[in-house]
């Protein structure tokens, strides 16, 4: 049965190591990948697309329904998504994608219409799933739970390298900025709040490495796993 298949969830802010934790988890373990955040980005970049404003819910929601979305990986190894026929890997991690992404995940009915997809990537033999509601909606009987938090400076400075790396430059007092509203408008939002689920490991990595925080989880999810 799909509900004892273990699920991971990962929810927590942007920029606080989620998607980096969750790619670890999954090698190590050999579980499947969910980032439920790259579904509401393709959404949101189908959206621009097909020029649909963001004043009326009722249009968008079957643009969510029927997307047409492909996670695939490339020959050379590269994880690549493809959105109708079009390769949007790059665009869809743009901060402005991202800003848009939020505005859309703030419709219900756009997120009901997302739930059924995102639960079919629980596959045997385990899902790691991150983004802002895994825990609290989507997965709520997942045996392991976890909330990855850190400071929004931290948030801010992460993503900053992470642009400056791929050589865009942007202002990093914008880029906080951003991110207190992105923050505002997930944590305040009505439905699917960006909250801790109930009974879920909260970890703040504002001051801990990488390594320590799959660690931790690890040590966490052996308990509950076996
Ligand atoms: N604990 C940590 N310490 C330092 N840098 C981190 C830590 N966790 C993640 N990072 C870095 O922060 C950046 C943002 O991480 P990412 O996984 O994209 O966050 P999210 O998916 O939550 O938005 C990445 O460049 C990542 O390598
Ligand atoms: N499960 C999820 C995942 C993302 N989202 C929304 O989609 C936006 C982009 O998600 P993301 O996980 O790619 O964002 P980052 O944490 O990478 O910045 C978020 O700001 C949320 O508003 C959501 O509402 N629910």
């Amino acid at each position: 049965m799909q509900e004892s298949i273990p699920v991971i969830t990962i929810d927590g802010p942007s920029g606080a190591g989620k998607g980096t934790i969750a790619r670890l988890l999954a090698e190590q373990l050999g579980w499947h990948l969910l980032d439920s955040g790259a579904i509401y980005r393709v959404l949101a970049v189908a959206i621009h697309h097909h020029q649909l404003s963001l004043d009326d819910e009722e249009p968008l929601v079957p643009v969510a329904a029927h997307l047409d979305v492909q996670f695939e990986i490339s020959s050379q190894g590269e994880a690549k998504v493809i959105l109708e026929g079009e390769d949007v890997t790059d665009i869809i991690r743009t901060e402005e994608i991202g800003e848009l992404a939020s505005k859309v995940a703030a419709f219900p009915r756009v997120r009901e219409a997302l739930l059924r997809r995102q639960r079919a990537f629980r596959v045997s033999p385990g899902l790691i799933a991150d983004g802002r509601d895994m825990g609290t909606v989507v997965f709520t009987n997942a045996q392991v739970k976890v909330f990855l938090t850190a400071s929004a400076e931290e948030r801010a400075q992460r993503r900053f390298n992470q642009l400056k790396e791929k050589g865009i430059d942007v202002n990093i007092g914008r880029l906080l900025n951003d991110i207190r509203q992105r923050d505002e408008r997930d944590q305040n939002r009505k439905v699917a709040p960006l909250v801790p689920a109930e009974g879920a490991l909260i970890i703040d990595s504002t001051d801990i490495s990488i390594e320590e925080v799959v660690n931790e989880i690890l040590i966490f999810a052996n308990g509950k796993l076996t």
